[in-house]
């Protein structure tokens, strides 16, 4: 029953690294591509594009029908995304219907759920926080009740880039089955593998939600649970273009090498996110079947999935992304009446460390409750600040990527990003934080001269993203030097009160993700160093004598090894399994007030 592990990679047909917008022409087949910017004028009444890639032909499906909410009408809801079909008269289960609380499909739930009945692989785009969670679930959990199933073994397998967004289809799927005789289980890194691999052999759910990292060690290591996976009926890929790039192509193989061969058994996938490139239509080829179908309910010539989302882009110097930031977060709660509920995305985890522990030492009352999740928090502080802050009415939450896409955090009424955002597709997912299931909402990115590039990006320049202006505008953040002065101030009382160590790692982490980024900054190694230590005296506060230490292995792997102005140690490592290291200097020029060249306040041009 079970194939043997492929040495092969399903996708080996892709051989490079996925940039963002490097189409390839010559490794993918032909697919449809979409233009690189596209009219802002409002959506046609009308069904949503429905295309069959393989056939390329168009099919209708049920239509959503209305016009969206005006860019600057925050308040006023944005139904453009529900359909006319009511789930009442979908042709589901009394159970289902027991199950869901909404009353109209989604744009998506009613263009996918016809197909996805019939037992079609598909693959599916839809906007952010449109129900995509839904749309699978429910076709999956139908035809799993008409199925005959064999016992003692899990018949629907969901895959998620993350914990956090695992354990919130888990809690989806648990109120859809509330009616069925069916279970729901998850398998997550960062909990402990004995209790899970014993929870779900003990009692095998028939739905498991699972992180591609734990699912392959429990494939590999629990004894007997490959062949849980041997009636498996249907496979999900949530986030499906995250999960079918680099980061996740080898546990990926690996997992569909222990699932019995799809050639020979029928399984159902089914691929959904709200961003699918030309290349990932490509490499997703892999894992479906050959008559699969392309679904996306955004219309042919709309590249932009926001448009009802207003956005603005600020351009300050790295040492007023904090002042900036703490500005933004206190004019929203002016303008929703002082109930805001704000993320702010930054590059690494160790940045969103350095802003929680900034912002957090501000007067209280100077902004509601603060919540921080990024990968170094332990499992149980990210899940209780992650449920925390879904439901709160009001608060901040500082994050990294991990909670970038699907989280699905009810009413957030801004997303600030400060700092380069990875790539065109994150800064989408992450602004789709806000303004979920027809709910409004803002986005700002702040950025210094040197990472304004990104606002040219071919994706992001279609966006309708605004300049903040500086004097107050209806519908608008406005930021004008008076008020980035004062927002300044504040910061700089707190800065002596963060901790050496976190502006120590902060310092570091700037280093990695901007030496990533150098050739899109236009930045030589030197330039990378010198901006470094600027935003270390005048981002971080950074008052002592030398800079920051870094590990001269560090160095090597960042190929900065010779570049001058880097406070090199060699940090001894002690036997494995030992705790302890101790920093020993190595010569070099070091001195931080070197990098005090900057006024550490530059007025706003
Ligand atoms: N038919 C519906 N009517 C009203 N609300 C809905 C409907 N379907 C789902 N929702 C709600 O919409 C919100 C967003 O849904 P969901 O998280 O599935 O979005 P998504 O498209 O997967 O978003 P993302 O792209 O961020 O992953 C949830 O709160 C969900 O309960």
């Amino acid at each position: 029953m079970f194939s043997a592990v492929k040495t092969t990679s399903i996708f080996a047909r892709v051989s490079r690294p996925l940039h963002y917008h490097s189409f390839s022409t010559s490794m993918f087949p032909a697919a449809t591509k979409m233009p690189a910017t596209r009219s802002r004028r409002s959506r046609p009444k009308g069904p949503p594009a429905v295309r069959s890639m393989a056939s390329n032909a168009a099919a209708t499906a049920p239509a959503p029908q209305a016009a969206p909410a005006p860019a600057a009408a925050p308040s006023s809801r944005d139904e453009s995304h529900f359909s006319a079909r009511r789930f009442a008269d979908a042709p589901i289960s009394e159970a289902s219907k027991k199950g869901i609380k909404h009353e109209h499909l989604s744009d998506v739930q009613a263009a996918t759920l016809d197909y996805a009945l019939s037992g079609l692989d598909l693959l599916v785009q839809a906007k952010t926080g449109t129900g995509k969670t839904l749309a699978f679930l429910l076709p999956a959990v139908e035809r799993l009740a008409k199925m005959e199933l064999v016992n003692r073994k899990i018949s629907m397998l969901v895959l998620s880039p993350t914990r956090e967004l695992a354990l919130q289809i888990e809690e989806e799927a648990h109120t859809l089955i509330a009616n069925h005789p069916f279970k729901v289980s998850h398998a997550i890194g960062g909990t402990n593998m004995n209790a899970s691999a014993k929870r779900i052999q003990e009692n095998p759910p028939r739905i498991l939600i699972a992180t591609p990292g734990r699912l392959v060690d429990h494939l590999e290591n629990t004894p007997g649970f490959v062949h849980l996976f041997s009636d498996l009926k249907v496979i999900v890929y949530d986030e499906a273009d995250r999960l079918l790039d680099q980061g996740f192509r080898r546990e990926l193989d690996k997992i569909l090498g222990y699932l019995p061969d799809k050639t020979k058994v029928k399984r159902q996938a089914l691929l959904f996110s709200a961003t699918v490139s030309e290349e990932i239509k490509g490499i997703a080829k892999g894992a479906l079947a050959a008559n699969y179908k392309f679904v996306s309910t955004l219309r042919a010539d709309e590249i932009n999935t926001h448009e009802h989302v207003p956005q603005q882009s600020m351009i300050v110097p790295f040492s007023q992304h904090l002042a900036a930031t703490l500005s933004f977060l206190q004019q929203d709660r002016v303008l929703h009446n002082g109930i805001s509920k704000a993320i702010i995305f930054l590059p690494t985890a160790r940045l969103v460390g350095f802003y929680y522990e900034a912002l957090s030492h501000l007067p209280q009352g100077t902004l509601p409750k603060l919540f921080e999740i990024h990968s170094r928090k332990s499992q149980p502080a990210r899940i209780k600040a992650a449920d925390q802050f879904k439901d709160s009415r009001e608060g901040v939450l500082i994050s990294s990527d991990v909670t970038a896409r699907g989280m699905d955090f009810p009413g957030v009424t801004l997303i600030l990003q400060p700092g380069l955002p990875p790539n065109s597709e994150q800064y989408i997912h992450r602004l789709g934080r806000t303004a979920r299931a027809g709910a409004s909402g803002r986005g700002i990115v702040i950025l210094d001269q040197a990472e304004s590039f990104f606002l040219r990006d071919k994706t992001i320049s279609g966006l309708g993203i605004t300049p903040i202006p500086q004097v107050a505008t209806p519908g608008l953040y406005h930021l004008n030097d008076a008020d980035l002065q004062t927002a300044f101030a504040q910061t700089q009382q707190v800065l002596p009160h963060v901790s050496t160590e976190t502006k120590g790692q902060a310092y570091r982490a700037f280093l990695g993700v901007y030496n990533t980024s150098q050739k899109s900054l236009r930045w030589t190694r030197d330039d990378l160093v010198a901006a470094a230590n600027e935003f270390a005296v005048t981002t971080l506060g950074w008052t002592e004598p030398e800079l920051p230490e870094i590990d001269k292995r560090t160095i090597g792997k960042m190929n900065l090894k010779g570049v001058q102005g880097l406070n090199i140690v060699s940090i001894e490592r002690p036997p494995r399994g030992q705790p302890g290291g101790s920093p020993v200097a190595l010569p070099g020029d070091r001195l931080a007030s070197e990098y005090c060249t900057v006024a550490p306040y530059i007025l706003l041009p």
